[in-house]
């Protein structure tokens, strides 16, 4: 194992290389006497040198050697509990990291044998309402692809837009619809890093063909078709749940399921060249009409992902084993 960096404090304080970009600050010129100065909000986002830290960071702490990631979605983090020869690493010791906020989302990067398969876990996502820009949200793709992951799956949960989804099915995610990115809010923006990816990449095949057809093998021998859907996924940023004008906006869009996740992460999982399979578990049923009464809460998401929790880990755990062949 290599030596022990001099302090946790030592990466904590790493800023982005000299010569990376500022934040831009538009000047729009609304005429006559009147300016509006535009400011875009954040920090530019962390380089090459910056996320290899991060990276290093673990490699030099764990014996595992990943080419598989998983991110753990809300109540979802009981995958990872299974893992043999665990090795987890707090957030907040991670040099770089962002450290989670939300109740269901742990903060550990865990590393363990899945099926006998090396994967690297994130115990507990970033979303963008917690205050952090959509490039922070996905850095830790960026670490796993610098730890030397290829493929990863993607996990979250999600209110069924589609009236033939139930509480507890899965719907593995065929496309999705990035209602941040129409706004020009995507975890790309700012200097593209070559490094990682090129300035426009394609997302027309997003989520893998080949690992969806397995995944459709993987539900059959588990006997649990019935409960599994294939559709997409949209993403909104929270933290607010929809209003009904909004759900029904969103399925005529052609929506499936609605989260405030996962596309930020497969975005930037695809410019860096990674395979991407991601499934949504459906943990309440949009309210599509008026006159209901009911409304969504976080803690109805929490309790319906733990109801499915080990449908969950199984087919998590078949498809890292197919992935790996
Ligand atoms: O991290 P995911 O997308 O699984 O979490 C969903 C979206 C919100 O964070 C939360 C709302 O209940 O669940
Ligand atoms: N936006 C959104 N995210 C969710 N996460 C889990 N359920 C929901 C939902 O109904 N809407």
């Amino acid at each position: 194992m290599a030596a022990e960096p001099a302090s946790d404090l030592e990466f904590r304080a790493a800023e982005p290389e000299k010569g990376s970009p500022r934040p831009l600050r538009a000047l729009a010129s609304g005429g006559g006497s009147m300016c509006l100065e535009h400011t875009l909000p954040g920090e530019a986002a962390f380089d090459y040198n910056t996320i290899s830290i991060s990276a290093n960071y673990l490699l030099e702490r764990t014996k595992h050697r990943p080419a598989i990631g998983i991110v753990c979605g809300s109540g979802l983090g009981s995958l990872v509990d299974h893992l043999k020869e665990r090795e987890a690493f707090p957030y907040e010791k991670i040099p770089n990291f962002p450290v989670s906020t939300v109740a269901g989302h742990d903060g550990q990067v865990v590393f363990g044998l899945l099926n006998g398969v090396p994967v690297m876990c994130m115990k507990g996502r970033f979303h963008s309402y917690e205050g952090y820009p959509l490039w922070k949200t996905a850095m830790p793709i960026r670490v796993m692809k610098l730890v030397g992951v290829n493929s990863v799956i993607v996990t979250n949960a999600a209110g069924g837009i589609n009236d033939k989804y139930h509480v507890g099915d899965v719907m593995l995610i065929k496309d999705h619809i990035n209602i941040p990115g129409f706004a020009g809010n995507s975890p790309l923006v700012g200097k593209n890093d070559e490094n990682f990816g090129p300035r426009f990449p394609g997302m027309s095949n997003a989520y893998d063909k080949q690992l969806r057809q397995e995944a459709k093998s993987v539900v059959k021998e588990m006997g649990i078709e019935e409960s599994v859907h294939e559709g997409v996924y949209v993403m909104l940023g929270g933290p607010s749940y929809e209003t009904v004008a909004e759900l029904r906006l969103l399925r005529l869009l052609g929506a499936d399921a609605v989260g405030m996740s996962t596309v930020a992460e497969v975005v930037v999982a695809r410019h860096c060249g990674m395979r991407v399979f991601a499934f949504s578990l459906v943990t309440n049923k949009c309210i599509m009409e008026w006159d209901s009464d009911e409304e969504a809460n976080h803690e109805e998401v929490i309790a319906a992902a733990n109801a499915r929790k080990h449908h969950l880990q199984e087919l998590v755990g078949r498809m890292a084993a197919r992935m790996a062949q």
